[in-house]
């Protein structure tokens, strides 16, 4: 585990995309290809649901998003929560359990990438990262509020840091590489995200990953900027970008970070396609094909964006097109080794 000792956690980050030739791979819609694979997420718990159901599924499709060449791998926790699996009858133990399983599988799925590839003669040695994913508490509401970003009475610094506390302090004992604060909707759980990675001493390297749907503010009409520099003051934040965010939006958000820090930019969107969470289904037709999400990486790339996969609706495919692209002109086997 790399901590964030000397140098703050940006420091850190910084090394890994160094390591990886001025650019890592993230995964692609861990709960799209759960899906694909044919689980059924209609839950509460989407995708963590597999944890109960179906951990092999979970490690085959880590293992799919590696062979594809993602350098970074994210867990299930996203929708993974203490409290929603107490509502589901299980003890404060194996709720507990279930958060810390969610990293192991992704560690052993890597494990395993790497044994399958250890005879292979590769010259490229990029590292291959396991980020405990965390989602927002409107994530865990499970009614698309991560969308919007009204928590109504719940939206106070208070109640997020006691939502969250447990559950970030038991991932990263679990020990992933990396803590992921995936589509955060308002300014007021980046701030509690914040002051729980300082007042838990956290010392893995987290990410802020922020949604917008309008391509200028966050989803909750919180300013992205405001936002922005909240993570970039928190040395323990190594990255900043945005998720689950439509790619024709990406390239304005991007420049928009960068004038408010220097720390590594991370983006991955979804397909274009908009989330209706009062029907829980994505609504086809307005989204981007895989070619043409894969047009704007190099746009992306020449924005300062260090860190590029895909959100919900990209698959292993998309993931093997931005690999492809970001090492277009590379005679090196591009295949991540540890
Ligand atoms: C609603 S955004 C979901 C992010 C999560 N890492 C997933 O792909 O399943
Ligand atoms: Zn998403």
């Amino acid at each position: 585990m790399v901590g964030t000792a000397g140098g703050g956690a940006a420091e850190a980050v910084r090394r890994w995309v160094e390591a990886g030739g001025g650019h890592l791979v993230l995964d692609g819609g861990l709960a799209t290809e759960l899906e694909a694979n044919g689980a059924d997420l209609n839950d509460p718990l989407w995708s963590a649901k597999c944890l109960l159901v179906s951990p092999r599924l979970i490690r085959k499709v880590h293992m799919d998003y590696l062979e594809a060449g993602a350098n970074i791998i994210s867990t299930t926790s996203y929708q993974a929560t203490i409290q929603g699996f107490e509502s589901k009858g299980f003890s404060k133990e194996q709720s507990e359990n279930l958060l810390t399983k969610s990293v192991e599988i992704a560690r052993e799925a890597r494990e395993m990438f790497l044994k399958e590839h250890l005879n292979q003669s590769i010259p490229a040695q990029k590292p291959i990262l396991v980020a405990a994913s965390i989602g927002s508490y409107g994530a865990y509401l499970a009614d698309g509020s991560e969308y919007s970003g009204d928590y109504g009475e719940a939206g106070t610094i208070g109640f997020l840091k006691d939502f969250h506390r447990r559950r970030l302090q038991v991932l990263a004992e679990a020990g992933p590489d990396l803590i992921a604060f995936e589509t955060i909707p308002n300014k007021l759980e980046a701030q509690a995200y914040v002051e729980l990675l300082e007042e838990c001493n956290i010392h893995i390297p987290a990410w802020f990953s922020f949604n917008s749907k309008d391509g200028v503010n966050i989803v909750s009409g919180d300013s992205l900027i405001k936002c922005a520099t909240i993570a970039d003051k928190c040395a323990k934040v190594g990255a900043v970008g945005i998720n689950c965010t439509p790619p024709r939006f990406i390239h304005g958000l991007i420049l928009s970070i960068r004038k408010i820090t220097d720390k590594p930019i991370l983006i991955y969107p979804n397909s274009g396609e908009t989330y209706d969470g009062v029907r829980k289904e994505w609504v086809e037709s307005t989204g981007v094909s895989d070619g043409d999400f894969v047009s704007y990486v190099s746009e992306w790339c020449k924005d300062g964006a260090t860190l590029i996969g895909g959100c919900c609706r990209t698959t292993p495919n998309t993931i093997r097109a931005i690999q492809r692209t970001l090492n277009q002109g590379s005679n090196t086997l591009q295949l991540p080794v540890a």
